[in-house]
């Protein structure tokens, strides 16, 4: 039989089968909203409450005798909860899915029992629901504009779908994209979006300070900590109580703040740095890395545990170069957003066909910084292939624009991209492109004769 870890019997001392089957049915009743349940030492469900039911539509009758995961169906659950091996879970946020398909999320607190050689013998489960809140239902379109991820591809569809989900919790999200994907811009919808949109949303960048500021600047120090320390500074667990604390980079956390980060995950407290008590917050944590944190992990630069507590739902952002489809839409998003009045600059098919033919190492960011170059070089009517930065000019051997008519300045991507996002309605689309319904109809009909 599997032995509970010797540090877990020293603190517990043990919870017996017996106690722990009364503990819960007394638990159902204090908190009749938790899902309360007990396993044997097969991790076989033997009690499930009222509660539980309510909870995950699951019935006593067809759960009894049944594995645990059948009804904890979540990813975490799968990999194992940690109540063989630590004697206890606390805290720990799931997202579970329930019998009729809907997710839930909640917090699992469980405790072992413990025979009397000292192996597991079972434990009793308690999983509070997360506060109820209902998922935005902003459309998906309305999302992307109001939080600028401006995007047709299926993949960003699917990251504002996964927003509008993880805002109605408090789930911790990891956004995984590289550098200039619009890893901000997505855990800046996620608070907008969220209950926590009235308080605070604090950004920090990770890579860019060393363990020590980075420690006094998330959580604070005392006067007197260390020299220099002439007052008390509030850190930004304390700014963001009631909101959101983004963490970007979170793969340059030093490792002995990974600890301290655990430990306010997991109990809501940290310590300022020199202080004797530790502060209480309530703060939404969402982190971005470029990196894969699983490497981190098997590296030994990045803790395991922390890396579950942050991983609940990973986020995707693909790079610019996987959704070309993107950057006429992008582009012309960021010309409206210079220009508020007066006819938007054209771009020329050829420069058109050089944004769409280079790498965009650095992504969205880059096609901004290229943007507003060659805003600045242009005449003010057209964007030409002359007027985009070097590097872009020779993505490939690129046409010379000779022609200046209105029909020439739109590429068949541009025309084609701003139909799919009108879905489809022509005069939408064209008055988005300034020019008339039949002009459209026009160019389109030409486009097709040439291919
Ligand atoms: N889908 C998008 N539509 C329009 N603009 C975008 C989009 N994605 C990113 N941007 C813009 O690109 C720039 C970079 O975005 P952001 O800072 O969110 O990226 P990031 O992934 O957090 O970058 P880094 O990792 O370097 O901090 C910002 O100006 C942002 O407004």
């Amino acid at each position: 039989m599997k032995q509970i870890t010797p540090e877990f019997f020293a603190t517990a001392r043990g919870l017996s089968r017996a106690q722990g089957e009364s503990l819960a049915r007394m638990i159902s009743l204090i908190m009749p909203d938790a899902a309360v349940f007990t396993v044997d030492q097969h991790k076989k469900i033997s009690y499930w409450s009222p509660g539980a039911e309510k909870l995950l539509g699951f019935g006593e009758a067809e759960l009894k005798g049944e594995s645990c995961l059948t009804a904890n169906r979540c990813v975490q659950c799968m990999r194992g909860c940690g109540l063989i091996d630590s004697g206890k879970v606390e805290a720990a946020p799931l997202l579970l899915h329930r019998n009729d398909g809907r997710t839930q999320a909640v917090l699992k607190y469980a405790m072992a029992y413990v025979s009397e050689d000292g192996g597991f013998d079972g434990g009793l489960e308690v999983l509070i629901p997360q506060r109820a809140l209902a998922a935005t239902d902003l459309p998906l379109q309305q999302l992307s504009e109001k939080y600028g991820l401006i995007s047709h591809s299926p993949e960003m569809l699917k990251v504002l779908e996964m927003i509008r989900r993880v805002a109605a919790t408090d789930i911790p999200v990891l956004i995984r994209g590289a550098s200039g994907t619009g890893k901000e811009l997505v855990a800046k919808a996620i608070h907008g979006e969220s209950a926590r949109s009235h308080a605070p949303f604090v950004a920090i960048n990770c890579a860019t300070l060393n363990a020590g500021v980075l420690e006094s600047e998330l959580f604070g120090h005392v006067k007197g900590a260390f020299s220099g320390a002439v007052r008390d500074h509030a850190g930004l667990f304390e700014r963001a109580h009631g909101g959101t604390l983004f963490l970007d980079e979170i793969a340059e956390l030093p490792f002995e703040l990974q600890a301290k980060l655990l430990r306010v995950l997991e109990t809501g407290e940290y310590l300022p740095v020199g202080a004797e008590r530790p502060l209480q917050t309530d703060v939404r944590i969402v982190t971005a890395t470029h990196k894969a944190l699983r490497e981190e992990v098997k590296a030994g630069r990045f803790r395991q545990d922390l890396l579950f507590r942050l991983r609940v739902i990973p986020i995707f952002l693909p790079d610019l170069q996987a959704r070309k489809q993107d950057i006429p839409l992008i582009v012309r998003q960021l010309l409206k957003q210079q220009f508020t009045q007066g006819a938007l600059p054209q771009v020329t098919e050829s420069a058109m066909q050089q944004l769409l033919a280079y790498d965009w190492p650095g992504n969205v960011r880059e096609l901004r910084n290229a943007v507003h170059y060659a805003l600045v070089m242009s005449d003010g009517h057209y964007i030409q292939v002359a007027d985009l930065p070097p590097e872009i000019q020779t993505s490939v051997a690129a046409t010379q624009d000779t022609a200046k008519s209105p029909r020439q300045a739109l590429s068949a991507h541009i025309i084609e991209a701003e139909i799919t996002a009108c879905a489809g309605n022509l005069t939408l689309a064209a008055k988005r492109l300034g020019v008339g319904r039949t002009t459209l109809w026009r160019y389109r009909k030409q486009s097709a004769i040439k291919a």
